[in-house]
């Protein structure tokens, strides 16, 4: 697949723009007009710009407001053409978009479409140039796919075809089948762009909130995969308008962009293969042989089984090792080398990092997660450019396969055992031992704050290189602002992440103000409650209101509302089952949750989060 990216989507100079396009490794660019326009750069020295880089010239664009005109301004519309076409021809580039006419166009009327089209492809030919008309979604005339096709089918010109958008085909729900029925050689390029769901009016939802594929919910591996089987095998190219990326590091986005197409690529190799093979052909191999564009696959993992572990820092680590202490956890002693310090209730271990706490760093510092092969894992990581973490490791000690996710929590490729022990335990063991609780524990879910800008990232990240879901996103109020809530996990609940986006002023501050936590589940939450609070544990203190609230809602027992109140602990309750849950101090930036899951109860208590964010706002601000 030929991979290529609109200068649009980046942030920069045009110039900054190519360099970080060749260092992502793109083929191909489709320059943006604006960014031409604005550039010191000469066409020539662009061009040279790009052939030093290795970057092919793919597309010129937008050409507007073309077609439906009025015979004068059709004159003048040529006229404009002609000037773009000598441009290209200092460039070096040979096609350029056309969007059907969004502010001009006059007539309603196919036959005379056809006609202006086909005087602007032969003035096209005549100067070596090919026109791809593209249908916008707020088209005024023309804004479905199928109608420029025909336009294009009507004219019958060598120098005219069409650009499929999967946005402006996607955002209006227009079927993808009959993309097939395309002649392959008249579909000039093709541009991706995953969205998320939103009711707003097409344009501001194109122009503001289009992500890269992975990163939106539009079906985008069903796109590509009629794409393919219509023959394509032209630039498949990132077309992403977007607030954040145009403000964020240019070279960090375009990694995340060509990540997305990577993994688009593999997604539509694996739609192909499952509907040929639902059709009867013979899977994947028959697949890809028939149609002309390769498509390269990656190395294959399933979900992640299960948490290995959770690594804490804080500048106090006293006051940590207290929290864990009185929760039930059993300190397993001090690692033989390195300045950490395991503890563990049941099956949920959690490592506490000495070293000093920065606020630039993330208060969970790591993540283990239990794969099947940590090898072919890392492999995929890194095909998928994630970052790799480098740790030291002594002669007998566990290497462990790292990478680095988009907020910088470090992420660990773990091998994962069937009794849920781990074989690195015994690297630990210098130091007293504190017998834990009776209890057993698991790590049920993580909670990380994501920086504004890396977001989007972070769900691209997780999903392609680890095969978390995401959910549809929430946002939960709280006195600062709305926290955007987006929980990543696998499909049994075996791995649960939540990536919470911090109001702006939260997060534009240090981290510190906004907190990260462990929650750990456990058999039964009130004992655990109540030896908690024997051993003296700090609870967040919760609100009487919330608890008149919860019976109005619930309709209690009175005993059982009595225990809630007096232990602290929130309470939620849908048709699976119910979840009672309570929460800790906060420590530097980080503190811990203690769960129940009664039933089939699948989710992580949403209706309190407000309560709990205020809470902590209240407990911040009162200090
Ligand atoms: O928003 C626009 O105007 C616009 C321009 C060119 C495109 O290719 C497109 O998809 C949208
Ligand atoms: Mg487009």
């Amino acid at each position: 697949m030929r991979t290529g990216i609109a200068t649009v989507c980046l942030s920069g100079t045009l110039k900054e723009k190519m360099q970080a396009c060749a260092i992502a490794g793109f083929d191909g660019i489709e320059i943006f007009e604006q960014d031409l326009v604005t550039s010191p750069h000469s066409p020539e020295e662009v061009r040279k710009m790009a052939a030093d880089l290795g970057l092919g010239l793919d597309l010129y664009q937008p050409f507007r407001d073309f077609d439906g005109v009025t015979p004068d301004l059709l004159k003048a519309n040529l006229k404009r053409a002609e000037a773009k076409f000598n441009l290209m021809e200092r460039l070096g580039m040979d096609t350029i978009l056309v969007c059907s006419n969004v502010a001009t166009a006059t007539i309603d009327d196919d036959g005379l479409r056809a006609a202006q089209l086909a005087e602007l492809a032969e003035l096209a030919g005549a100067h070596g140039v090919k026109v791809a008309y593209e249908a916008l979604a707020w088209g005024k005339y023309v804004d479905d796919y199928e109608h420029a096709y025909r336009l294009v089918e009507m004219v019958d010109h060598p120098n005219l075809g069409t650009c499929l958008d999967s946005f402006h085909i996607l955002s209006r729900d227009w079927d993808t089948a009959p993309i097939e029925d395309i002649n392959a050689e008249k579909i000039f390029f093709v541009q991706v762009a995953d969205a998320p769901k939103l009711s707003m009016d097409v344009l501001s939802w194109s122009r503001h909130y289009r992500v890269f594929p992975g990163e939106g919910q539009f079906e985008l591996a069903k796109f590509m995969g009629h794409v393919v089987r219509a023959g394509y095998t032209g630039p498949v190219s990132l077309e992403v308008f977007n607030d954040v990326f145009r403000q964020s590091d240019t070279e960090r986005t375009a990694v995340d962009a060509m990540r997305s197409l990577i993994w688009l690529e593999e997604q539509s190799a694996q739609w192909l293969a499952g509907t040929s093979a639902a059709e009867g052909t013979e899977g994947a191999a028959a697949s890809r042989r028939r149609y002309p564009m390769e498509l390269a696959t990656l190395p294959k993992v399933n979900e992640p089984a299960g948490f290995n572990f959770a690594e804490v820092k804080a500048d106090d680590t006293a006051q940590l090792e207290k929290l864990l202490g009185q929760l039930g956890f059993g300190f397993e002693g001090r690692h033989r080398t390195k300045d950490v310090q395991l503890w563990t209730m049941g099956q949920a271990r959690v490592i506490i990092n000495e070293q000093a706490a920065s606020h630039a760093e993330p208060a969970i510092a790591a993540l283990g997660f239990d794969v099947d092969s940590p090898v072919i894992a890392s492999a995929r990581a890194q095909q998928l450019k994630a970052p790799v973490v480098a740790r030291k490791v002594q002669a007998d000690e566990e290497v462990f396969q790292g990478i680095s996710a988009p907020d910088s929590t470090e992420i660990f490729l773990c091998q994962g055992s069937p009794d849920g022990t781990a074989a690195w335990t015994h690297e630990f063991g210098e130091g007293q031992e504190h017998a834990s609780s009776a209890q057993n524990a698991v790590i049920d879910h993580v909670n990380l704050a994501q920086p504004w800008q890396h977001f989007d990232e972070a769900v691209l990240f997780y999903t392609s290189a680890l095969a978390l879901e995401p959910q549809p996103f929430a946002e939960v109020p709280s006195p600062s602002g709305l926290v955007r809530s987006q929980v990543m996990e696998t499909s049994n609940g075996a791995i649960r992440l939540v990536l919470n986006l911090a109001p702006a002023q939260q997060a534009q501050t240090a981290r510190k103000t906004y907190q990260e936590h462990i929650a750990f589940a456990v058999d039964d939450l009130v004992a655990t409650a109540r030896e908690a609070r024997k051993r003296g544990l700090e609870f967040l203190q919760i609100p009487a209101n919330y608890y008149e609230d919860l019976d109005a809602r619930f309709d209690l027992e009175p005993g059982f509302l009595a225990t809630l109140k007096e232990l602290n602990l929130l309470y939620d309750r849908d048709a699976n089952g119910e979840f009672l849950h309570f929460y800790t101090a906060t420590v530097g930036s980080v503190f811990f949750e203690m769960v129940e899951r009664r039933g089939n109860y699948d989710g992580y208590g949403a209706p309190n989060a407000p309560v709990r964010h205020a809470v902590q706002y209240d407990s911040l601000h009162r200090v």
